[in-house]
């Protein structure tokens, strides 16, 4: 541990809410009381007391009594915790276990709880039993709990204080921990700072009194310059997500210590400039634009990566995040399925005139008849874009009896009878539905508009569920009030609300035979929760390792997991000599390369290189002063 003075520096930890995320006590109650119908009442009431004790409002000595009092528990009930106990250590303790070992001689862990299953659980990581400072219990012949050792100091009140008075620490001391009685130490001036410990709990009370307030032992570690398992603590980075994406991506974020914000809309320029500020992280839906303006502001210098937690990316301009080393990734496949099943119901509820039918209905009006009901069994669909979607509907509609056609602009292998197209008036011509669903690239601004309506055969069922942009909205209306057009289905539109707020304006609205939706294509449960899964795993995976396996705008690299090296990124402009230069920068400072990977695009380098971990701190700097650098970021 590095520190210029005599004494080392000492570290003070708490134990429970700290070293592990739980209480101790409460844990014990719980255990003790399985099967007992009041379990819930009493333990219930020592967490009460165990919380007011934290916060200052009881005191601690009459806490400590009335919660043991409360707590009919025996020895094979503290075997079963210290089992629980060890598998409730705190995440950033886990990740490091080497600096606690390392360093195990500086470090005090003081608690109000008891030896008895605290020198266990800190044992395995490291801590021997004689850095243990805590009460212990008193047992009957039988193994009972009776009471605990009232002599000891910590059993009293400011029992931390009085416990650090004796041991007349020299040197920096430092305390971690949850609890009002922590900060006590710091007060008393028998600690020079306290570090809130908000991994598992954050009481106002306390954190409003820590010099630092630490959600991490990482963060601790950093903010001291100590060694940690981490190059740089999560909790310092920030993940904003948009447009309520499932909260299992919030979890899978916090879990692994970052910063995160949930917006349950979309943001539009200005707004999405004002939020981005500090951001690393940003996850988005279709509608929110990630435009050039966004990208170049000063407040989005440090974003690494974005989330289209969808299919499409048209809303990102993928160039310009490129350029600026952004990796952008999206779920290509994970709400396909929905988007089929909607459109397959949408073609039978229009061949039916269901809406219409249940309008009437609702109304009181009961008009059974065949007239005008078809079904879609031997009727012809054109698919335009056949892609993940347009190739999953021709199968499924094929399946229904359909004959499918399809066009795309890329030659793409027709399933089972599907027929090829090779122009979009051939296909449009002869099909009885048109279902499109091509990417939202903006060459495909408008491809549907007067001149292709009018290549469609007389009452055909016109289906967009894939970009709103794709068709020109006054064409489609003139189609349909001119009475060429059987009936539509359109879920996506040029302009769609921010959030569920803001009213729906569009010239297709009370159009009769159209079923309009509000973009849901791909928002079942399923989808959502496929997506909130799929995209933050790629996020993690680059920020965690830099792999960009997947990534719609970037080089693509599938990389091992780090082991026992650091890892060091360099991102850069795809011009010739980089990679030597990098090398050269190794060779000077005699680095020990374990492993190096290079892949570019054709305007962008990433190279990765894996080195032992003893190394100059110089390459650094000179590594991010190598011309054409765009970003340079370490893994450890
Ligand atoms: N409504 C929703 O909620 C919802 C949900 C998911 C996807 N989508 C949208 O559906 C569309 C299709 O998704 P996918 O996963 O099948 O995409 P995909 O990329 O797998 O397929 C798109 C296909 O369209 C083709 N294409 C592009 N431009 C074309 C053109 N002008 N003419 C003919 N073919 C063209 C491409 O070559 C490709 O084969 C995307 O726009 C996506 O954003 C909408
Ligand atoms: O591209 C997509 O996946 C769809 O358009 C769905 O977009 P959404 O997540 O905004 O509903």
């Amino acid at each position: 541990m590095p520190t210029a003075q005599a004494e080392p520096l000492k570290i003070v930890i708490d134990f429970d809410s700290t070293f592990t995320k739980v209480e101790g006590l409460d844990e014990l109650a719980r255990i003790a009381l399985q099967g007992n119908p009041k379990q819930a009442e009493i333990v219930g009431k020592i967490k009460d007391i165990t919380d007011q004790g934290m916060v200052g409002a009881y005191s601690f000595s009459d806490s400590l009594r009335d919660r043991v009092a409360l707590l009919p528990a025996n020895r094979s009930h503290v075997d079963q915790l210290i089992v629980f106990l060890k598998g409730k250590i705190s995440e950033s303790f886990k990740r490091n276990k080497d600096f606690l070992e390392e360093n195990a001689a500086q470090i005090l862990i003081v608690s109000s709880g008891f030896k008895d299953f605290i020198v266990p659980v800190v044992n395995e990581m490291g801590i021997p039993a004689e850095n243990v400072y805590a009460n212990t219990f008193i047992y009957d012949a039988e193994g009972n709990i009776t009471g605990y050792d009232a002599d000891n100091l910590l059993s009293q009140d400011k029992g931390k204080v009085r416990l650090l008075q004796s041991l007349q620490l020299e040197g920096e001391v430092y305390v971690i921990g949850d609890g009002i009685t922590d900060y006590e130490l710091r007060e008393s001036g028998l600690a020079n700072k306290f570090f809130a410990f908000t991994e598992n709990i954050s009481r106002k009370a306390v954190t409003d009194k820590a010099d630092f307030v630490v959600p991490s032992l990482d963060e601790f570690l950093y903010i001291n310059g100590l060694s940690r398992a981490q190059s740089y603590p999560k909790s310092r980075i920030k993940v904003l997500l948009l447009e309520n994406v499932h909260p299992g991506a919030v979890n899978a974020f916090k879990k692994e210590g970052f910063q995160v914000e949930l917006l349950k809309g979309a943001l539009d320029e200005d707004e999405l400039i004002e939020k981005i500020k500090d951001v690393s992280i940003i996850g988005l839906r279709s509608k929110t634009n990630l435009t050039k303006k966004v990208l170049e502001h000063p407040n989005a210098s440090r974003l690494m990566c974005v989330g289209a937690f969808c299919i499409g990316t048209n809303q990102i301009d993928l160039v310009e995040c490129e350029k600026r080393g952004i990796a952008v990734f999206n779920a290509p496949y994970s709400n396909t399925r929905s988007v089929v099943e909607l459109s397959i119901g949408l073609m039978v509820m229009l061949t039916r005139n269901i809406f219409e039918k249940s309008t009437k209905m609702h109304a009181g009006v009961w008009d059974k008849s065949a007239t005008n009901s078809y079904e879609i069994r031997g009727k012809k669909i054109g698919l335009v874009g056949y892609g993940s979607i347009g190739t999953q509907i021709s199968v499924i509609a094929e399946a229904l009896g359909m004959e499918v056609y399809f066009y795309d602009i890329v030659d793409k292998l027709a399933l089972g009878n599907a027929k090829k197209c090779s122009s979009l008036k051939e296909l449009l011509s002869q099909v009885d539905f048109v279902s499109l669903h091509v990417d939202g690239r903006k060459s495909n601004t408008n491809i549907i508009g007067k001149e292709q309506f009018s290549w469609m055969k007389d009452n055909v069922i016109f289906l967009n569920l894939s970009r709103g942009h794709v068709v020109e909205i006054s064409a489609l209306v003139d189609a349909i009030k001119s009475g060429k057009m059987w009936g539509a289905a359109i879920d996506v539109f040029p302009y769609e609300p921010k959030t569920n707020d803001e009213e729906f304006i569009n010239e297709l609205r009370g159009l009769p035979n159209v079923i309009l939706t509000p973009h849901i294509g791909g928002s079942t449960e399923e989808a959502q929760a496929n997506i909130g899964e799929f995209v933050p795993a790629k996020l993690l995976q680059f920020m965690n390792n830099g792999s960009t396996y997947g990534s719609v705008n970037f080089p693509e690299l599938q990389l091992p997991p780090l082991e026992n090296a650091h890892r060091l990124l360099h991102i850069h402009h795809n011009v010739p000599g980089i990679l030597a230069q990098i090398n050269q920068i190794f060779a000077k400072y005699h680095v020990n390369i374990i492993g190096q990977y290079l892949k570019t695009t054709e305007n962008t380098g990433y190279v990765i290189t894996d080195v032992a971990k003893e190394y100059s701190e110089e390459i650094v700097s000179e590594l991010k002063l190598i011309d054409n650098t765009i970003k340079f970021r370490m893994l450890y």
